[in-house]
């Protein structure tokens, strides 16, 4: 365990396993890139958030460690969240979807059982057993209450590293662990039951509750983050287009823009007048910002309305009057303390 003789905030990163280059890779998108002076330590910081130490832990180590209270913030998957945060609240999810390491945690069984394809299947089978079932999981807590809210009777194998291999060594019958693309369970000869996804997972922010209830600077860099992570999220979804268009006034073209469906930009666009050398038609210079996924639709509509010189760049950040992941968790710490 960390001791806690400092008062310095601590965030705790992934040091390992393939959460920890996803989390760099992320906090540098968002403008806060860690600096480790040397790999081999497991101390860095992050020049833009000089208040925040940065430490290095295995991924369900971080959940523990804000529990206890030894770190004030963690990026880790919700699945060892889940299983680890314990049941007193003392860990805080204050951003649940940053959008990357997306998996789910699932049970399955050997391809084999050609009697099971559900959950309700699976447990007829158990039935025609003299014996509770053998599941081998990382994940006790998660699974031993799901297979018991399905009253199947059963023993969890506890197990380390690659536990696809289980059912064929023959220490248990099936398993419960992490499913991304599903080539691990085809390569075991292994198969997801659709209804049994106890968690759909990827990276979240957490903090220490106690922490930001106590301590000013705790709240004041929780806000920090969330500024950061929910510009930067919103932002990469979104694209600015720079447009020319003929028209009568901004307005007349503002008004063909508020009729067509996906170019309404954030609060509406941005005309201003372009100046052109020969007097004659009155040219504008209109900025809005759209879904990435509308793109396509957004040029059409531009181009039908006159719009031409379509120019396409990225958003770095779009921040909102205050980050709503800020404002919800205000919210949740004021209903703690009442
Ligand atoms: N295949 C995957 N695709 C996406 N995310 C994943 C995948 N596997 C794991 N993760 C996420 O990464 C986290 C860490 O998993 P990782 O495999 O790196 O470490 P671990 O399994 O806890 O450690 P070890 O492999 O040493 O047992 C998981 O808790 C999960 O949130
Ligand atoms: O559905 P897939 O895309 O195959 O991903 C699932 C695998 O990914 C994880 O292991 P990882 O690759 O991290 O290796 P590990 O066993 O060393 O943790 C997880 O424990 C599964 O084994
Ligand atoms: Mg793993």
């Amino acid at each position: 365990m960390l001791n806690r003789e400092t008062t310095d905030l601590r965030l705790s990163l992934p040091s390992k396993g393939r959460l920890a280059e996803e989390t760099l890779d992320f906090m540098s998108d968002c403008g806060l890139t860690v600096y480790r002076p040397n790999p081999r330590q497991y101390e860095a910081v992050i020049p833009a958030l000089p208040s925040v130490r940065v430490l290095f832990q295995r991924p369900p180590d971080i959940v523990v460690s804000v529990r206890e209270g030894t770190v004030d913030f963690g990026i880790t998957g919700l699945d060892v969240v889940e299983e680890r945060k314990g049941d007193q609240n003392e860990v805080l999810v204050i951003h649940d979807a940053l959008n990357f390491g997306q998996c789910r945690l699932n049970l399955a069984v050997p391809e084999a059982w050609s009697d099971v394809s559900t959950v309700d299947t699976l447990a007829q089978k158990v039935k025609t057993f003299n014996r509770k079932l053998r599941v081998a999981t990382k994940y006790p807590e998660l699974t031993g209450k799901f297979l018991q809210s399905k009253n199947i009777e059963h023993i969890l194998i506890p197990a380390e590293g690659t536990l696809e291999t289980a059912p064929s060594i023959g220490y248990a019958d099936m398993i419960c662990d992490i499913v991304s693309s599903g080539q691990t369970l085809r390569d075991n000869r292994l198969v997801a039951l659709p209804d049994g996804c106890l968690l759909n997972s990827q990276a979240v922010l957490i903090a220490n509750r106690d922490s930001l209830v106590n301590r000013p600077e705790a709240l004041q860099a929780a806000r920090f983050l969330l500024e950061f992570f929910e510009a930067h999220l919103r932002a990469n979804e979104n694209l600015s287009i720079f447009a020319n268009i003929r028209g009568e006034s901004p307005e007349a073209i503002a008004e063909s823009i508020f009729k067509s469906c996906h170019i309404p930009g954030l609060q509406g666009p941005t005309i201003s007048r372009v100046i052109v050398r020969e007097p004659g038609e009155n040219w504008y210079a209109v900025n809005i910002i759209v879904q990435r996924s509308n793109l396509f639709q957004a040029i059409t509509e531009l181009r039908s309305i006159g719009g031409s010189g379509v120019v396409v760049t990225p958003v770095k950040y779009i921040f909102d009057e205050e980050p709503p992941r800020y404002t919800a968790l205000l919210k949740t710490l004021m209903e703690y303390q009442s």
